[in-house]
């Protein structure tokens, strides 16, 4: 039985996760922690993961850059493998992710969906084959609540986009004050937010007299907790340290 801990587990991610696991038999969220800690399912939950006594075999994180600390030094001490979904860390915060994977596994990305990933491969293949003659521009789509712009999707996809591009791209977020043409190395990323939009991404190749779109909608939240889940299936019984994402699980599918 793999005893997961849940972040987040009173929020909109947490109680799709929470509904995933409770139908699963090979799985089981012993503690949640969360910064509001009503306890909402059959596990308790904790303000800050310190406070719990027993142990998980994995930790699942859907809550907010402020929650990072607290949590990296509750893995770090307990060598518990992590896994951040959380989206809008700074530098100095990737930074402190990468440096605990020395110690302990440590999973992170903005879109646990496999339509994401599947997107990444595709958009790297269009880089390379429409090299330098097309301009892209990434459109982001979410609902009013969201904290974070860009989303962690779009950097993704414009880290895909710009690895495999044969320049040095330059992520542009705003032009409202540009009075120049558009230079070649730009990569526009655009934040749109309304209602209960779930998730769409757009990335635009516009050549000269040719457009390539390539786009993925969430319908639900369940990609992104489908995801979640299978990767703490792979996580929970990694025992080497390092930085994994969704194509170490997909690879080992
Ligand atoms: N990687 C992916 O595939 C996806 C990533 N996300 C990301 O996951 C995060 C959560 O999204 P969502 O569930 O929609 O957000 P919600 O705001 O609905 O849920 C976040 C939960 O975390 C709690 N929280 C806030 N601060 C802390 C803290 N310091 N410690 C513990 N818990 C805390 C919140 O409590 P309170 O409300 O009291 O502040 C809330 O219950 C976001 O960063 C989002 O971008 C979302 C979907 C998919
Ligand atoms: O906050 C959300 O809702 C989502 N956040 C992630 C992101 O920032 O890309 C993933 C998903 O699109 C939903």
């Amino acid at each position: 039985m793999l005893k997961i801990g849940l972040c987040g587990c009173n929020g909109r991610m947490g109680k799709v996760i929470t509904d995933i696991v409770s139908k699963k038999e090979n799985m089981q969220i012993v503690a949640g922690f969360d910064a509001y800690t009503e306890k909402l399912a059959d596990y308790p939950v904790y303000a800050d993961p310190h406070e719990f006594t027993g142990a998980c075999d994995v930790i699942i994180d859907f809550s907010n850059v402020s929650s990072l600390d607290m949590l990296l030094d509750y893995c770090v001490k307990t060598k518990t493998p992590v896994i951040f979904c959380t989206t809008g860390y700074d530098k100095e915060q990737l930074a402190k992710i990468r440096e605990a994977s020395a110690v302990i596994p440590v999973f992170r990305s903005g879109n646990m969906s496999i339509g994401i990933n599947l997107m990444m491969d595709l958009l790297r293949k269009a880089a390379t084959v429409l090299g330098d003659g097309y301009d892209v521009e990434i459109t982001e789509k979410h609902h009013n609540q969201k904290l974070d712009a860009p989303s962690g999707t779009a950097l993704m996809l414009a880290d895909a986009v710009s690895e495999a591009l044969p320049y040095d791209a330059e992520y542009v977020y705003d032009r409202h004050e540009r009075r120049m043409k558009r230079p070649q190395n730009e990569i526009g990323i655009h934040s749109v937010r309304g209602g209960t939009i779930v998730g769409e991404h757009e990335v635009l190749f516009a050549g000269r007299d040719e457009l390539i779109e390539i786009r993925h909608v969430a319908l639900s939240r369940e990609v992104f907790a489908v995801g979640a889940v299978d990767a703490a299936a792979f996580l929970g019984t990694q025992k080497q340290p390092g930085m994994y994402d969704m194509s170490d699980v997909i690879a080992a599918k």
